[in-house]
């Protein structure tokens, strides 16, 4: 089980590691989404819209223009009059129709005439319209729809069936009554390429809707082919679809498996389509997103880092106050708090191990005189002194502790009476060399005895005690144990 100070640590650990990830996951995410809102506001707000605009004027070059040289085509009066006559001269209507081609830069120009069924073109007569043909069903329609244009994406006959977008016009002479259609074409591939480059160029999906929804141009998918079907198919469009159908223009979002898509929608009323520019968030955000798991993961490293810190700080300091804890400050040897642990081990092991331990209680003498008459500070100086003494006699084995006052307790392990009352003797004698100050040699008293089994720490001190007092009573500066009483052995040291 852990101790208590661990557990504690590993709160506090715990703690800081949870602060730490709360702060910089709110400040990272909080700033994430933030700048993402910014950036959804943008697209709407100013990106597609100005996509749009500038879609639009190159759409007013490359799409309107055609609708108004048709336009034009339809209210020429050498065109009507031309018909009115009789269509006499083919070779004027088709100079006329070149003309309009080389100057325009149409890809293709005709006229149908109603009376004779012919299809006319640059190139001359291209067939004649015949009712029950399908290909043929546009100039129909054409002839019976109310509005005075139409635009159409057919393969044209006059160019190998290259896909193309016509103008539609109907002609009417001075009356009003129809006399024929006519108009110029665009290749679908030129506005596909067109679409394309602004694809390219703004990064975004670029397409033209008309009034039913179906998709009549796109530039290429990414995937490789041609957007194609009707806005109803596109997943997460399909239920706004009535809604945009109807509207002039304005911003739309919607979701897909790929993500939330931003669409602007405008109305083209020359074309009678709808221009639609989308943006996907995804590709919006890449950049963003890249920027937030950067971030994340300089916040885990410096989490990582402060907990390190803290770590080792907090362990730092442990050891620390556990050294303070078990140490006396002015003599640094152990204290009697730490006496107590070390001894109740050793007595552990010298039972397991069945070795022989000793316990020397030394006590100087006459210290109060001394304090009384060199003072308090040199009193402590002595204490210290008899520290380091004690330090510099014993084994690293050994333990010496500040038993309180001026008593210290000396434990010998593996060590039996008959050897330690010798060491006991050496301690008093080099203590008795220790300069003291003002002359006097320090002078102890001490009382050994040997462990045995079943002494507790303070039976096995309360025996040393006794010998400590006999030693006091037999006149001090001397070593006394349970077995023997050893004098102060002649000379002394002292040089009195
Ligand atoms: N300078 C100093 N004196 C201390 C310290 N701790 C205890 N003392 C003093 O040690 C003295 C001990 O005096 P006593 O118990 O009368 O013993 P003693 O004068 O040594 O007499 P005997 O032990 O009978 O020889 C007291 O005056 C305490 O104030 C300490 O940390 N520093």
């Amino acid at each position: 089980m852990n101790s208590p100070r661990v557990a504690d640590r590993s709160k506090l650990i715990a703690l800081v590691c949870l602060l730490l990830c709360a702060g910089f996951l709110a400040t990272t995410l909080i700033s994430y989404f933030a700048s993402r809102d910014s950036i959804r506001a943008s697209i709407i707000a100013t990106e597609l819209p100005l996509t749009s605009d500038n879609v639009y004027s190159e759409i007013q070059k490359d799409l309107v223009r055609p609708v108004l040289i048709s336009s034009m085509m339809s209210r020429d009066t050498f065109l009507r009059d031309w018909v009115i006559s009789g269509e006499r001269d083919v070779g004027q209507m088709t100079r006329y129709l070149k003309e309009v081609m080389s100057h325009y830069g149409a890809f293709t120009a005709f006229f149908v005439s109603d009376a004779s069924k012919t299809y006319y073109h640059a190139d001359g007569v291209l067939k004649q319209i015949l009712a029950d043909e399908p290909r043929d069903a546009w100039y129909f329609r054409v002839r019976d729809m109310k509005e005075p244009y139409e635009i159409n994406v057919d393969p044209d006959l006059a160019n190998r069936d290259t896909l193309t977008i016509f103008i539609n016009y109907r002609v009417l002479d001075y009356r009003n009554r129809f006399i024929g259609a006519t108009g110029v074409g665009l290749t679908v591939d030129a506005v596909v390429g067109i679409i394309q480059d602004y694809q390219k160029r703004y990064g975004r999906t670029i397409y033209f809707v008309n009034g039913s929804g179906d998709i009549v141009l796109a530039g290429r998918h990414d995937e490789g082919g041609e957007r194609r079907g009707n806005i109803r198919d596109i997943p997460g469009l399909r239920e706004q679809a009535d809604a945009v159908l109807q509207s002039t223009g304005g911003s739309f979002e919607y979701d897909s498996e790929q993500g939330r898509h931003f669409l602007n929608v405008r109305y083209i009323p020359e074309l009678k389509w709808r221009l639609f520019v989308v943006k996907d968030e995804r590709s919006a955000v890449s950049g963003l997103q890249r920027a937030l798991y950067m971030n994340l993961a300089v916040c885990a490293g410096v989490t990582l880092l402060v907990l390190l810190l803290v770590y080792l700080t907090i362990n730092r300091y442990h050891r620390a106050l556990e050294q303070m804890a078990a140490t006396d400050s002015l003599t640094g040897l152990a204290n009697r708090h730490a006496l107590k642990l070390l001894l109740s081990q050793a007595m552990r092991d010298a039972a397991r191990q069945r070795s022989p331990m000793t316990a020397i209680l030394i006590d100087i003498d006459h210290f109060k005189a001394l304090n009384d008459s060199q003072g308090h500070a040199a009193g402590d100086r002595v204490l210290r002194q008899l520290g380091e003494t004690l330090r510099g006699c014993l084994r690293a084995s050994d333990i010496a502790c500040r038993w309180g006052g001026e008593e210290f307790l000396v434990v010998l392990k593996n060590t039996d009476l008959a050897a330690a009352l010798p060491l006991a003797e050496t301690l008093r004698q080099h203590i008795a060399e220790m300069p003291a100050g003002a002359g006097e040699a320090v002078r102890i008293s001490a009382g050994v005895v040997a462990w045995q089994a079943g002494d507790s720490v303070e039976t096995l001190v309360e025996r040393a005690d006794a010998q400590l007092y006999r030693a006091k009573q037999e006149g001090r500066d001397r070593v006394c144990s349970e077995a023997v009483s050893l004098p102060p052995s002649p000379p002394p040291l002292d040089t009195e």
